[in-house]
């Protein structure tokens, strides 16, 4: 059953519409990230579910109540945002305890609440210290505990993690999958990051120009890409024209295709193996080495195809310019809607 449900939303800037008609239904208790590429319309999405742009049409229902023109503290919603927006001049302890202080709940009520929420995100030996004697990853366990100490229907994540450095964003992530799976918490993550869509969510809507191109879960989104922009945004894919999916496979292709880069096979001798096309000669063009993968370039015949081999034997490294044979599963072949 949808727990946050958007009906029909119509949503402009100026003149310039951004949402027609647009639906999505949240099931109570998931993680759902919203993907796309920079101006599609993910933070508007955002800021109307939080009620801080007004909802020019169609309705918002959290929990079974209409709060399509509800004042945001009304809603129950703790949002976290990209830049921390913690107030300067209180400790960590007092941020956190901000909103339990405005609503007047008991003192010592709010200094256990508060301890608590503290230890989830670890950050209770620094509970004196001041939002500028702090690190940006420190910042922004501040202003996760600061939303959930409130204990929100929902949670909405803004691009939080996409000022912090790699180490950190990759700690922080699980921490923040660890407590929303702990709470139970139904939360909308706003990412232009496919990794840590696909790394974080139960569901992922993947959206272009204020509309939802794909939606599923990880393993769906990734395996089967509706269409060419999905392909690109999703899994850096080969995709492929019908004449050019004819001429790989050498069999008759009405429709574009896509392929995975890890679907490709390389070897230095030609081999026939069941259920692929046959072997094509192809030579290494370029080489990029991402750590556990080895991201080869491929020229074959008038295609420039990426193949991902995991980096698991230095002498089994190929060398920009050597000839290889190229393998196709025909399973992995994914027809692309125009
Ligand atoms: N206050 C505003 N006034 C006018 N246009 C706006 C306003 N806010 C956003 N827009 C426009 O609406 C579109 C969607 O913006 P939005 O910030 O929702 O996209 P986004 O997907 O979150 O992008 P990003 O990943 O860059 O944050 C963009 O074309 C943007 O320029």
């Amino acid at each position: 059953m949808s727990f946050l449900t958007l009906s029909h939303i119509e949503q402009g800037y100026a003149q310039q519409p951004l949402f027609n008609d647009f639906n999505l239904s949240i099931g109570e208790g998931q993680l759902v990230s919203l993907l796309g590429p920079s101006g599609c319309g993910k933070s508007t999405l955002l800021r109307l579910v939080a009620g801080l742009t007004p909802l020019q049409g169609g309705r918002i229902h959290l929990a079974g109540r209409d709060i399509s023109h509800c004042a945001p503290r009304e809603r129950g919603i703790g949002m976290v945002f990209q830049s921390y927006a913690l107030f300067p001049n209180l400790s960590v302890f007092d941020n956190v305890a901000f909103a339990l202080v405005q609503q007047k709940q008991p003192k010592a009520q709010i200094r256990q609440a508060v301890e608590a929420m503290l230890e989830q995100v670890e950050l209770s030996e620094l509970a004196n210290r001041l939002p500028r004697q702090l690190s940006g990853g420190q910042c922004q366990r501040v202003a996760l505990a600061r939303a959930l100490v409130c204990k929100p229907r929902l949670l909405l994540l803004d691009e939080p993690l996409s000022a912090l450095d790699a180490r950190i964003r990759r700690h922080l992530r699980e921490q923040i999958r660890q407590l929303q799976q702990a709470y139970g918490l139904t939360t909308l993550f706003v990412t232009h990051d496919q990794e840590e869509a696909l790394t974080l969510s139960d569901h992922i809507v993947l959206m272009e120009c204020g509309r939802i191109v794909q939606q599923g879960n990880a393993a769906e989104v990734y395996s089967a890409p509706v269409n060419e922009f999905a392909a690109r945004f999703i899994g850096h894919y080969n995709v492929l024209s019908a004449s050019e999916a004819q001429q790989l496979s050498g069999h008759a292709q009405t429709q574009a295709l896509a392929i995975r880069p890890e679907a490709l096979l390389l070897s230095t001798q030609p081999q026939t193996l069941t259920g692929h096309c046959a072997p094509q000669p192809v030579q290494v063009e370029r080489l990029q080495l991402l750590g556990n993968v080895l991201r080869y370039q491929v020229r074959c015949g008038e295609l420039s195809l990426t193949c991902d081999r995991l980096n698991q034997h230095p002498q089994q490294v190929f060398a920009v310019g050597q000839q290889l044979w190229l393998s196709v599963p025909l399973a992995a072949l994914r027809p692309l809607a125009a």
